[in-house]
Formats: C-alpha cells, sequence, structure tokens
C-alpha cells in the first residue's frame, strides 16, 4: 500500500514568507489561488495583458500581475495554463524571470514528462496534481475537505523540494484527503489514460451509444436520456462512497444480475484491447505528439469541429431541457 500524506506530515514552516506566483485563472488556477490565499498564503496572480480572467480574479480580492513580473517575484511559480499553451508562455514570460533557488510547478506532468518544458538546473521542479477537476477542488476545500492529490519532484536544487511539494498539496486542501508521491512519468501516464480510456472518453461515448440505441429503436429521447445519462451520477455516487458492493446492495438483484452477465458483452475483451492500444499511443508519444501537432500546424481545426459535433448531439439537447427543470443543478463551469 503507497504511503498516504495527510495535514499532521506537512512541514508547514517551509511556506513562511514565500510568494506563490498562480499562473493561470482557469479550472484549476482560480481553486489553487483561492485554497492558497485561504490558508494564509500570499499568492499572486498571473495574466495576459487583456486576459478575461483578470476581472474575476481581482473580483476575489486577488493581486493580479503579468506573468512576467508575477514569476520575478514568486519563490514558488504553479503554472496552471492549459497544457498546450505552456511551453510557448514558459519560454517568453516564465523561463527569464525565474529566480534561482524558486521552484517551478505543475498540476500535471505533461510538458516537462514529454520534454516540451527544460527547466533550469538552480530550481526545484515537482507537481501537485488533483485528482479531479478544479470547480471541486475549490467547492470541496471550501466546505471544509479536500480532493486527493499526487505530487512529484522532478529536482530538487534547494533539498526542500519534496517538503515544499507536500506544504502546497496542503495549501490547496490535498492532504485533508491524503496525498501520494508519484513521478512525472507516472502522473502523466495515467492521468492521460485515465480521462481518454474511462472517465471522458469512455464513459461519454458509453451513454452516447445507450442513449443512441433507445432511441434508434423508437423510444421516447427523454426515458433514454434519463436511463442512460442522468442516473449514471447517482449511480456513480453511490461507487464513489463505498465502492461497487455499495452500488449493487443499493440496486435491484434484477439489476445486479444484468449487471453482471451484459456488462461484459458490452465492455468486451476487445475494449480491453483498445484500451491497451490507447495507453501505449500515450507511452510512445504518438498521443501528446498529434495534439500538440493539432494546436500548433492545425489552428486546433479537427479539435473544434469534434466539440461542435458533440455539442449539437441530441442527447445534450434533451438533456438541456430535462436539466433546466431541476433548478437545483447549476454549471460546473461557473467560477
Ligand atoms: N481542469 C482540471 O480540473 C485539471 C487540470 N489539470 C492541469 O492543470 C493545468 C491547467 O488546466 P486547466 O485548469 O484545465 O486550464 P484552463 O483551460 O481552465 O486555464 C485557462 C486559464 O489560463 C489562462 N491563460 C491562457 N493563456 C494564457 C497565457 N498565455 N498567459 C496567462 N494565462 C493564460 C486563461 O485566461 P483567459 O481565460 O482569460 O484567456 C485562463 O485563466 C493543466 O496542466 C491541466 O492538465 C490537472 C488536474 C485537473
Ligand atoms: C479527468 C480530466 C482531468 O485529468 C482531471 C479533471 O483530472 C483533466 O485533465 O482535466
Ligand atoms: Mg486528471
Ligand atoms: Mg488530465
Amino acid at each position: 500500500m503507497a504511503k498516504v500524506f495527510y495535514d499532521q506530515d506537512v512541514n508547514w514552516d517551509v511556506m513562511k514568507g514565500k510568494k506563490i506566483a498562480i499562473i493561470g485563472y482557469g479550472s484549476q488556477g482560480h481553486a489553487h489561488a483561492l485554497n492558497l490565499k485561504d490558508s494564509g498564503l500570499d499568492v499572486v496572480v498571473g495574466l495576459y495583458k487583456g486576459s478575461p480572467s483578470i476581472a474575476k480574479a481581482k473580483a476575489a480580492g486577488l493581486t493580479v500581475k503579468s506573468v512576467s513580473a508575477a514569476v520575478a517575484e514568486a519563490d514558488i511559480t504553479m503554472i496552471l495554463i492549459p497544457d498546450e499553451k505552456q511551453a510557448d508562455v514558459y519560454k517568453e514570460d516564465i523561463e527569464p524571470n525565474l529566480k534561482d533557488g524558486s521552484a517551478l510547478a505543475f498540476a500535471h506532468g505533461f510538458n516537462i514528462h514529454f520534454k516540451q518544458i527544460v527547466p533550469p538546473a538552480a530550481v526545484d521542479v515537482f507537481m501537485v496534481a488533483p485528482k479531479g477537476p478544479g470547480h471541486l477542488v475549490r467547492r470541496t476545500f471550501a466546505e471544509g475537505g479536500g480532493v486527493p492529490d499526487v505530487f512529484a519532484v522532478e529536482q530538487d536544487a534547494t533539498g526542500k523540494c519534496f517538503d515544499i511539494a507536500l506544504a502546497y498539496a496542503r495549501g490547496i486542501g490535498g492532504t485533508r484527503a491524503g496525498v501520494i508521491q508519484t513521478t512525472f512519468q507516472e502522473e502523466t501516464e495515467t492521468d492521460l489514460f485515465g480521462e481518454q480510456a474511462v472517465l471522458c472518453g469512455g464513459i461519454c461515448q458509453l451513454i452516447t451509444n445507450g442513449f443512441e440505441t433507445l432511441c434508434e429503436a423508437g423510444y421516447q429521447p427523454e426515458i433514454a436520456y434519463f436511463e442512460c445519462f442522468h442516473e449514471m451520477k447517482l449511480i456513480v455516487d453511490l461507487m464513489y462512497e463505498g465502492g461497487m458492493a455499495n452500488m449493487r446492495r443499493s440496486i435491484s438483484d434484477t439489476a445486479e444480475y444484468g449487471d453482471y452477465t451484459a456488462g461484459p458483452k458490452v465492455i468486451t475483451s476487445d475494449s480491453k484491447q483498445a484500451m491497451k492500444q490507447v495507453l501505449q499511443d500515450i507511452q510512445d508519444g504518438t498521443f501528446a505528439k498529434d495534439w500538440l501537432l493539432e494546436n500548433k500546424a492545425g489552428g486546433r481545426a479537427h479539435f473544434l469541429a469534434m466539440r461542435r459535433r458533440h455539442a449539437e448531439h441530441p442527447i445534450e439537447t434533451v438533456g438541456g431541457k430535462l436539466r433546466n427543470m431541476m433548478s437545483w443543478l447549476h454549471s460546473s463551469k461557473e467560477d
């Protein structure tokens, strides 16, 4: 069993007098900046001129500066802009302003692991990666809890990088839930695999195929939505709280029998083979190369076309109407 670190394992003194620059104020950026500030730390947000995020960060009571000014005064620079933009911003605004003996930090290992960013030897390099979306990192912290993190030390120039990484995890609430040490390689490959094969790619395709199967068989789309999409959260909540057995205790025996017999017919050994291929494309750098190329040469044309096509799928139209009737729901994209 991996060692799990909690609040009491943290040397909080290493954060004394440290200024933390949070670069970007999106999903993770707003959560890290606000949680660290609420933990009593000195935070400055770095954004580009004209960024719509400036107003949001200022409205939340944060100090905002240009990326270069924020980095120049920081003891810890946490890069929380989209992965595909990080290398250019690093070269232009971060690297020239990084102080020797300061720390460069990430919430995902992509740019270090795939060598898009190569930091100088005189800085610490660490990662604290929350295992959950940024809006929940903030919401859970504000409610008194925390989202678990994984952390990694890539380069220990000061001899204190391990302690600083763990203290950072405490500052955003991670050690309330428990954090585990990893490497940049392990986090990058497993995070990409999880989001592609299971959490985002796998689950969205499973739901969509279920919805389409019922609609194509002539059932009402609203019924198909409730059966294949709406109930997903309720079922996953039971698994999240107590494992699959907990969910199976709550569903009918009829559902449980169908679960064991039909599940392996739908998600087959071919699906597992496809998962292995997805993992291989991540491990050998094929996925990273394609994604970076999509952003450079392609101007994101293919990505944006896919986003549009999926947003226009009938499951979204039907779901939007049904969710409007549930007044207690609010978008997780709200800041
Ligand atoms: N999303 C998540 O929950 C998770 C993300 N991560 C990792 O966290 C990192 C950040 O991801 P995420 O939070 O999704 O990112 P977002 O897409 O939410 O970040 C967007 C933010 O970056 C700002 N930004 C964009 N370009 C620049 C620039 N050139 N200079 C300064 N700021 C800029 C945007 O400003 P504006 O909008 O004003 O243009 C906005 O504030 C990534 O490494 C990701 O892999 C890790 C775990 C979970
Ligand atoms: C599951 C997607 C994620 O890896 C995350 C929220 O952890 C991401 O990159 O956003
Ligand atoms: Mg993730
Ligand atoms: Mg990810």
